[in-house]
């Protein structure tokens, strides 16, 4: 096949503003192309030489394409770079160029399609020492058997720039139309690109046997499955009443949506939620998640989230990111290791599991994922018309560091790259942060683990209330403290150890050594919210729940103060409020905006 009659078909469409026409242009020529070179014209088509998920770039500079174009027309790079505004686009420049040197040539070879997308593929792949040059040779090499039309779209689909404004869902389409008798396999076919979304190979397969071909694209390990998604709600009571009354809540991680693809001899890749390859930044997660499944082939749908290694907690998204940025792979797991909680099973050995109820899914997930610390199961919980048990497990979620819950229709299947309905997160709303610092009392601690092994790795922080001269807890501290004030705190506080909880002392949760309230520390935390466990603002602000600071950070021993100084009851009470004037404010200001 000719790249000039694509060329002359991307004019067209080019030059068309109905959507039903280039539909059309598309379909004809789909049907033109030898089936076996359409996934290569559809790459083309899309600005591509492969799948968007392979990440495979272009990515040829200007510059460098002036120095190709110079080469193949003898038209010198400052001429060209002279001429480029004034035509101001650099297909046109391409087209400009080599109809100057065509008018004094005749013996040039016709260009295939093959070749274009065989040569654009070695521009891709060139790398390393003289991969400039080369690059500059094999464009040149096309370019000096181009005819102009064509120079102009192989010039834009070498700098990225070819904006013929086709997109998948258009291929979708024009497929339908030209191999699947219209509209009628229009969904199937969008269902198979969902869960296998090379739309060359789509194409390819759909080409060469029709209506037939789709039942043969299944789940392949290596090829990403286009996520699931959530929609959202703002109250438990209507996510219940949307749902349904059973329901299955899940803690909503703030970390990477990971789909983690695992072969039998445990080979893993890991895509990201826009289908980027990302199995490179995270050996850990396929080491402890391949050990997880072993003896299995699998995808899961998973979350993984940044820990502090010597607490446990969860850490806030961006800690993660980290992996991506700063630190080198081996120095931020360290830092930074991390946990996966696997939510969702789409493939096990061979078969396909989407269209198995959620109930089911999970029931297999289980049996096969043998936890370890780090590869984990989602923690959450089935509740049945619940809505009080569903707002409290929606506290314990935040207070343990999540985003809030998504909450799932166990009865759903997995609707791959759908925002659906049976998928929904209720999110704490609140963006507003808390900006003072608070003085808390030390009034329990826990042990530490790794690094922090043999001293504490979190204390139990309580505020103060004068009224019934007790102290409540608010949250557990892990974060902010120096090695030294680490490896000082069991002496600093040993004065105070004692082997129960102190009677002044309200709490629900059980610490591992306990302390009489007097040591007080400086802690700044994101933001209060309601809390399920911690007693501080107990049935005072709502009933059945507390209040507590989320991610608290140890500013400081506050040695001039003593444990009655210590921030109260009442003031945490007052900044929640003040915290959700500011929210109920920035939300409406967000509302107008919108
Ligand atoms: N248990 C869970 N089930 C599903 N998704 C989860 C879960 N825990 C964390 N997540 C994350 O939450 C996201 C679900 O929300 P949504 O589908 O709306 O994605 P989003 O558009 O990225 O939104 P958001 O910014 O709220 O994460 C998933 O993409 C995933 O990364």
């Amino acid at each position: 096949m000719n790249f000039i009659d694509v060329a002359k078909i991307y004019e067209k469409i080019e030059a068309t503003t109905g959507r039903l026409e280039m539909i059309d242009y598309l379909k004809n020529l789909f049907l033109s192309t030898p089936p076996e070179i359409l996934d290569k014209i559809v790459y083309l088509t899309l600005g591509n030489i492969a799948a968007s998920f392979e990440g495979i770039e272009l990515g040829v500079g200007e510059k460098l394409f002036l120095r190709a174009l110079s080469l193949a027309t003898g038209i010198p790079q400052e001429r060209l770079e002279e001429e480029y505004p004034k035509l101001g686009d650099i297909g046109k420049l391409a087209e400009w160029a080599v109809s100057k040197k065509a008018a004094q040539s005749f013996f040039t070879e016709d260009l295939t399609v093959e070749r274009v997308f065989d040569t654009l593929s070695k521009v891709a792949r060139a790398t390393g020492e003289g991969a400039q040059d080369l690059k500059v040779r094999l464009i040149a090499g096309i370019l000096s058997d181009a005819k102009p039309l064509e120079a102009r779209y192989i010039a834009r689909i070498v700098t990225e720039k070819l904006r013929l404004g086709v997109r998948d869902m258009t291929v979708l389409d024009a497929l339908s139309e030209a191999f699947l008798k219209g509209r009628a396999y229009r969904d199937k076919l969008e269902r198979k690109y969902n869960i296998y979304p090379d739309i060359g190979k789509i194409a390819k397969v759909v080409a060469e046997k029709g209506i037939k071909g789709l039942d043969e694209i299944t789940i392949t390990l290596g090829i990403p499955v286009r996520p699931m998604l959530a929609q959202r709600l703002r109250s438990a009571e209507e996510i219940m009443e949307k749902i349904g009354p059973r329901i299955f809540a899940e803690f909503k991680y703030d970390g990477e949506r990971m789909q983690i693809h695992v072969w039998k001899d445990g080979k893993v890749k890991i895509f990201s939620r826009r289908l980027e390859d990302i199995t490179e930044p995270y050996p850990d997660v396929r080491e402890y998640v391949s050990k997880a499944v072993e003896g299995h082939e699998v995808v899961l749908d998973c979350e993984t989230v940044a820990i502090n290694p010597d607490t446990g907690e969860i850490l806030p998204f961006q800690e993660l990111m980290h992996r991506r940025r700063k630190y080198g792979v081996e120095e931020a797991m360290k830092t930074y290791p991390t946990v996966t909680y696997a939510f969702d099973l789409l493939y096990l050995d061979g078969r396909e599991l989407l269209d198995e109820q959620l109930d089911d899914r999970r029931k297999i997930l289980k049996e096969i994922l043998k936890e370890n610390e780090k590869a984990r199961l989602v923690q959450y919980e089935e509740i049945d018309g619940n809505v009080e048990e569903l707002e409290r497990f929606f506290e314990h979620a935040v207070e343990m560091g999540t985003e809030g819950l998504v909450v799932k229709d166990p009865k759903s299947i997995y609707q791959a790259g759908v925002r659906g309905w049976s998928w929904i997160k209720l999110k704490r709303s609140y963006i507003s942060k808390m900006i003072e610092p608070v003085d808390l009392v030390v009034v329990g601690a826990f042990w530490g683990k790794g690094k922090r092994a043999g001293t504490y790795g979190a204390l139990l922080m309580a505020a103060y209330s004068p009224e019934e001269d007790v102290f409540k807890t608010v949250c557990k501290m892990g974060s902010g403290f120096t090695d030294e004030e680490l490896a000082r705190m069991p002496k600093l506080l040993e004065d105070y150890k004692i082997d129960h909880k102190h009677p002044s002392v309200i709490s629900n949760i059980e610490a591992d050594v306990y302390f009489v309230p007097v040591k007080v520390a400086q802690v700044l935390g994101d933001e209060i919210t309601l809390s399920p466990t911690h007693t501080c603002g107990w049935n005072k602000v709502r009933k059945n729940a507390g209040l507590a600071i989320r991610f608290p950070r140890f500013m400081g021993w506050r040695d001039d103060k003593g444990p009655q100084d210590a921030t109260t009851e009442e003031e945490i009470i007052e900044m929640y409020k003040e915290q959700l004037k500011v929210v109920e404010v920035e939300e409406t200001k967000s509302e107008e905006e919108a």
